[in-house]
């Protein structure tokens, strides 16, 4: 087995074809899926944040091996960033100021805004920034995946969006980013709450309703407060909608969904693409979708880090930087070079 997945891996990257590797929560093997077969079981999909596409991987058999057999890429050739999308910190607090006289002029209740930022590449080794993500967030979704017209993207993400299995869903609320020494203030408690009462009230058809938090969760380089929620479904149908009802949460989007995603749209001035998107899989004895946050497009001349973070009436521009910033080493900071 060992040898047949590194055969292919090392295969569909000698032909720079389509691929997805990826390491569960609290998993130490490593998946392989090559996109070789249509099959309808086992599907992974990447869904763009403002559903105007999304990529979907669907084999027949997975490939799996522990992830310390996973040996290193050769050489993989990666495309020249066509422009540059990072925003300035003047823009970008000018940007957020807009946001919050929004807040406090509309019913809007909550917008995420988000950025760029880019850092130049000096060498990422794919394969071994892989397994740093693996070890440092252990209960993180990591994957790597390349697709030509996409490129290439990393992601460790904290924030499950949906899990099903035996007709149990779960998900959490997760909002809220402290450095670690500080003591949450009624800003975060109310930005987290939002999200809660807006995954409650979508899971409306669901038995069983049962939400335990907020708790503070170390996400690494910061803490967040999250609470876990799980409910009861009759079949795979309503797990379907739940997930398209769910997506965007107040988490990556805001409250309401249509008003946060309008002003996003038109005012946040670049392309999110499949960040704040989700990503996960659907197989027959369990489904598991994630946010796609914490994750960054990897260029051969650059490194483009997305980050964001919730907006409020009371959100404090320079403040809402560092966020991003801090945000940004989740990722950037664990990148390994040769
Ligand atoms: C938007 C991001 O994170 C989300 C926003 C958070 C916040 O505003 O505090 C916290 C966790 C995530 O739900 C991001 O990491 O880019």
């Amino acid at each position: 087995m060992q040898n047949k997945f590194q055969e292919k891996f090392q295969e569909v990257i000698a032909n720079q074809q389509s691929f997805l590797l990826f390491r569960q929560p609290n998993s130490s093997e490593v998946e392989l899926w090559l996109d070789e077969e249509k099959n309808d079981e086992n599907q992974f999909v990447f869904h763009r944040f403002d559903d105007s596409e999304h990529i979907i991987f669907s084999t027949d058999k997975v490939e799996r091996i522990a992830i310390n057999e996973l040996v290193n890429i050769e050489s993989f050739s990666l495309e020249q960033s066509s422009k540059k999308e990072a925003i300035s910190y003047e823009n970008y607090l000018e940007l957020i100021s807009k946001t919050v006289e929004e807040l406090n002029t509309t019913s809007t209740e909550k917008i995420v805004i988000s950025r760029i930022k880019e850092i130049e590449n000096e060498g990422v080794n794919l394969i071994k920034t892989f397994k740093n993500l693996h070890q440092n967030y252990p209960k993180a979704f990591v994957y790597l995946w390349f697709t030509k017209e996409n490129g290439l993207w990393i992601g460790a993400s904290p924030e499950l969006l949906l899990e099903e299995e035996n007709l149990t869903v779960k998900t959490v609320s997760l909002a809220g980013t402290l450095p670690k020494e500080e003591e949450w203030t009624s800003k975060e408690i109310h930005e987290q709450q939002v999200v809660t009462d807006y995954i409650v009230s979508n899971l409306q058809d669901a038995k069983s309703i049962s939400v335990n938090g907020p708790h503070t969760v170390d996400a690494g380089f910061f803490n967040h407060l999250k609470s876990y929620i799980s409910a009861e479904v009759d079949d795979y149908e309503q797990v379907n909608k739940i997930l398209n009802r769910l997506h965007p949460t107040p988490a990556v989007c805001g409250m309401p969904k249509q008003e946060a995603k309008n002003f996003i749209l038109a005012n946040e001035g670049y392309d999110r693409k499949y960040y704040a998107g989700y990503f996960g899989f659907k197989m027959p004895e369990k489904s598991l979708y994630f946010v796609n946050l914490r994750c960054a497009q990897i260029f051969s001349d650059v490194v483009k880090l997305y980050v964001g973070g919730g907006i409020m009436p009371d959100s404090n521009s320079e403040k809402e930087w560092q966020e991003t910033e801090l945000k940004s080493k989740t990722i950037g900071n664990l990148l390994v070079t040769d």
